[in-house]
């Protein structure tokens, strides 16, 4: 029979019951350039940051949570990053005003926090530029995640800001947009977004993990990178996919 059970009584799909290792397994599609960027000050957040993002995604859908942002968020910066989300809603408006939210969001966020700008997905529109970049950067920011475009990804890419978003774009918010909420649950990408859900970015993709879930989607993530790491072992040790996938089944 293949599959354990995890510490919550939960049964993990392919996980052999015997051959759990405390090595920290490797992670997964991690290019050379990536990193891991932000202050993560909890037990949770470490152990988040340390999961790889489809281990993550994994675990969500396990427990059955939200989470994975809808796909097509990119970074110019090839880093991942990892936390607390920070959050400003915005929406259409022909005045010209200053998105004061996410001013008083990058002056007051903590360091490693992850800005999360709700704009309903509009990529002809950039709400995060080189200026903002300089700013967030100034305040020890881990990132962004912006639902909708940005612009001057030259300075952003120079100040090696990760700034996710749907596009790139010329045209920014003003007479367009204004921010209108700071702090509050978002809908991002198609999922709601708490301030404090720890967001976890990277190449593959975006997700928010609903706040108190952090705990078991961090130890499931932990299970499922493990199943990885001696699916790989057990491959390299016998050479064929169908042999290895015997005893730790990829899913
Ligand atoms: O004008 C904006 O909203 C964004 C921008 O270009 C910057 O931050 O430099
Ligand atoms: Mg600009």
């Amino acid at each position: 029979m293949h599959g354990r059970r995890g510490r919550l009584g939960r049964r993990l799909p392919g996980v052999a019951p015997c051959r759990v290792r405390q090595r920290r397994p490797p992670r997964r599609g991690r290019s050379t350039t990536e990193r891991t960027v932000g202050t993560v000050n909890t037990d949770p957040g470490r152990a988040l940051a340390a999961a790889t993002p489809a281990a993550i995604a994994d675990a969500l859908d396990h427990l059955g949570l939200p989470g994975v942002l809808a796909p097509g968020l990119r970074s110019h910066v090839a880093a991942r990053i990892a936390g607390p989300a920070v959050t400003v809603v915005y929406e259409r408006a022909t005045e010209r005003r200053q998105p004061e939210h996410t001013f008083e969001a990058v002056d007051t966020a903590a360091p490693g926090s992850v800005l999360v700008l709700a704009a309903g997905g509009d990529t002809g529109i950039a709400f995060w530029g080189g200026t903002l970049t300089a700013a967030a950067v100034h305040r020890g920011l881990a990132g962004a995640v912006v639902d909708g475009a940005v612009r001057d990804t030259d300075e952003i890419a120079g100040h090696g800001f990760p700034a996710f978003a749907r596009g790139v774009a010329l045209r920014g918010p003003a007479g367009r947009f204004r921010s209108v909420a700071l702090n509050v649950p978002v809908m991002c990408a198609g999922v709601t977004v708490h301030p404090g859900d720890f967001v976890v970015a990277g190449p593959d993709g975006v997700l928010a993990v609903p706040g108190g879930h952090a705990d078991e989607v961090a130890r499931v993530a932990a299970e499922f990178d493990e199943r990885d790491r001696l699916l790989t072992e057990n491959l390299l040790a016998t050479g064929s996919l169908r042999a290895a996938t015997r005893t730790v089944s990829l899913f």
